[in-house]
């Protein structure tokens, strides 16, 4: 039987708890079953690692999920745990558990992880002895890294004695082979334009809110100078794509003779005010500065930014701030933790026709950072415009403003809500008309691009 890997989405998160409940039965029997029988993988939480990336699945010939595999986000620096792992009973013993395996210990020394950790069993051969195979070591259990596991064994009465920690080490990419960097969204929590400077720009104030949902960029390096998309985002242009532009204008910067192929796995909607193809060129800049050994500091590389968007340099930077100018001027903000539905109506705005519209509000009052912190300022100059131009916008925020007070982000089309919790955000998402998209994504202080930076230069050793 033939199968296939791919990552996971949000519709099969039904399909991959019933995976894992046909799975468990395997222990029956064993010391392990009522602690396993009486315990179910929470959904919710398997939903937040398919949107952020971190699960793949095996599909078999007719398409339908067989297996899968889930990463745990970062334990700690430089290490990345599998929480699940499954295939279903039938499709056992034929290869797929290591392909996952395998994919997503691939995917994770990519993006610059230098070890996979996992608890398992030491007695049942399709655990600890099926790990020892594909290169994991037991590692002592007592390591602080593993407290936590074994608080919630505790917890859940499952036998210690038991119960092994194991752990693989990954080689850093070597120069030439690909890598993975994080191109977070953003939400634009209120926006101003308080004036239009001689150039035609406007003067804006806004807060950016990094989400830890966004596109991932895939990146290697060529000996040969050449800059080439390996993959092309529909309707743009090479020439054109803020991805390629990025990496023609640093290497002219620079005068690097190197060059680099580059894939983008989009996931930020188009057009959609989330500055997707501002975040797309800031992580290439970024990631470039690093794998090209250029050592320009944060200021120069958000200077080239601003020369590619105004929205460019807040993703250099890769902190939530407080913005004025065009963009450029940031002031780190630590913002209270928040979960958002970004609901996407399938509209692409244009950002420039917004901004030339004559009915937009330009010489607004200066709001101030406690204005917005005390909640008084919460509006968008675009929203009025976005929606009488834009009915599908209009609806959707019209729609979400029915569990609260619904925003526009930018310049639109993408609507968000803010919540406090990720299963309250979800249980909205969840009502999603068909014409809309709904995501749900957690606010960050600091961008998970930096957070990747410090990987991929190994400042953070894994032990
Ligand atoms: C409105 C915002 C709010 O965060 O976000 P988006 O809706 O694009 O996500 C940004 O200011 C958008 O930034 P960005 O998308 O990088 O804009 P740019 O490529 O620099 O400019 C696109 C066009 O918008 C206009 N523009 C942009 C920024 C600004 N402060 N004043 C402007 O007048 C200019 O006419 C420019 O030709
Ligand atoms: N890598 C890229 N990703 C997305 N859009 C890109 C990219 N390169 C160029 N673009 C162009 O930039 C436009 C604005 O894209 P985007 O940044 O996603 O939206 P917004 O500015 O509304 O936040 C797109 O419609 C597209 O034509």
């Amino acid at each position: 039987m033939s199968f296939s890997i791919a990552r996971a989405e949000p519709g099969q998160v039904e399909a991959l708890c019933a995976i894992e409940r046909k799975a468990v039965h395997l222990f029956r029997g064993h010391p392990a079953w009522t602690s396993y029988a009486a315990l179910s993988m929470p959904p919710e939480q398997l939903l937040q690692a398919i949107s952020r990336g971190l699960v793949w699945v095996a599909l078999g010939e007719a398409g339908d999920p067989v297996g899968f595999v889930w990463l745990d986000a970062e334990l700690e620096p430089g290490a990345i745990g599998i929480a699940e792992i499954d295939v279903l009973p039938l499709y056992g013993r034929r290869g797929i558990g290591a392909a996952l395996l395998e994919h997503a210990c691939a995917w994770a020394r990519s993006a610059g992880y230098r070890r996979v950790d996992l608890g398992t069993l030491a007695d049942v051969p399709w655990n600890a002895p099926f790990y020892a195979k594909h290169g994991f070591v037991v590692v002592d259990k007592h390591d602080p890294a593993f407290a936590f596991a074994r608080q919630r064994d505790r917890e859940n009465g499952f036998p210690d004695t038991l119960r092994v920690f194991m752990s693989r080490p990954l080689t850093p990419p070597a120069s030439g082979e690909w890598t993975v960097w994080p191109a977070p969204a953003k939400l634009n929590l209120f926006l101003r334009i308080v004036g239009r400077r001689a150039d035609g720009y406007h003067e804006l104030q806004t807060v950016f809110r990094l989400l830890d949902w966004g596109d991932e960029v895939r990146l290697r390096v060529r000996d040969d100078g050449e800059i080439r998309r390996a993959r092309g985002i529909p309707g743009v242009a090479e020439a054109d794509d803020l991805v390629v532009r990025a990496a023609r204008l640093l290497q002219r910067h620079a005068a690097t003779k190197l060059g680099a192929d580059i894939e983008v796995d989009k996931r930020i909607p188009m057009g959609g005010g989330l500055g997707g193809g501002s975040s797309d060129a800031a992580t290439v800049l970024v990631a470039l500065n690093q794998l090209w050994r250029l050592g320009l500091d944060e200021d120069a590389l958000a200077e080239l930014g601003r020369q590619l968007g105004a929205d460019v340099p807040v993703f250099v930077r890769g902190r939530s701030a407080w913005a004025e100018g065009v963009g450029e001027q940031l002031t780190p903000l630590a913002l209270p933790p928040r979960h958002y539905v970004v609901l996407d109506p399938h509209e692409a705005v244009p950002t420039a026709a917004l901004f030339q519209a004559s009915e937009l509000t330009r010489n607004a009052p200066r709001a101030t950072i406690s204005s917005f912190a005390s909640g008084e300022t919460t509006e968008n100059a675009f929203a009025p415009v976005a929606c009488a131009r834009h009915p599908r916008v209009a609806a959707a925020l019209d729609w979400l403003d029915g569990f609260g007070q619904a925003r526009l982000s930018g310049s639109g089309g993408c609507v968000f809500l803010e919540l406090r919790s990720m299963e309250r955000a979800q249980a909205v998402a969840r009502q999603c008309p068909v014409a809309f998209t709904a995501h749900v994504a957690g606010g960050v202080d600091v961008s998970p691009l930096l957070s990747s930076l410090k990987r991929h230069a190994g400042a953070v050793p894994a032990d």
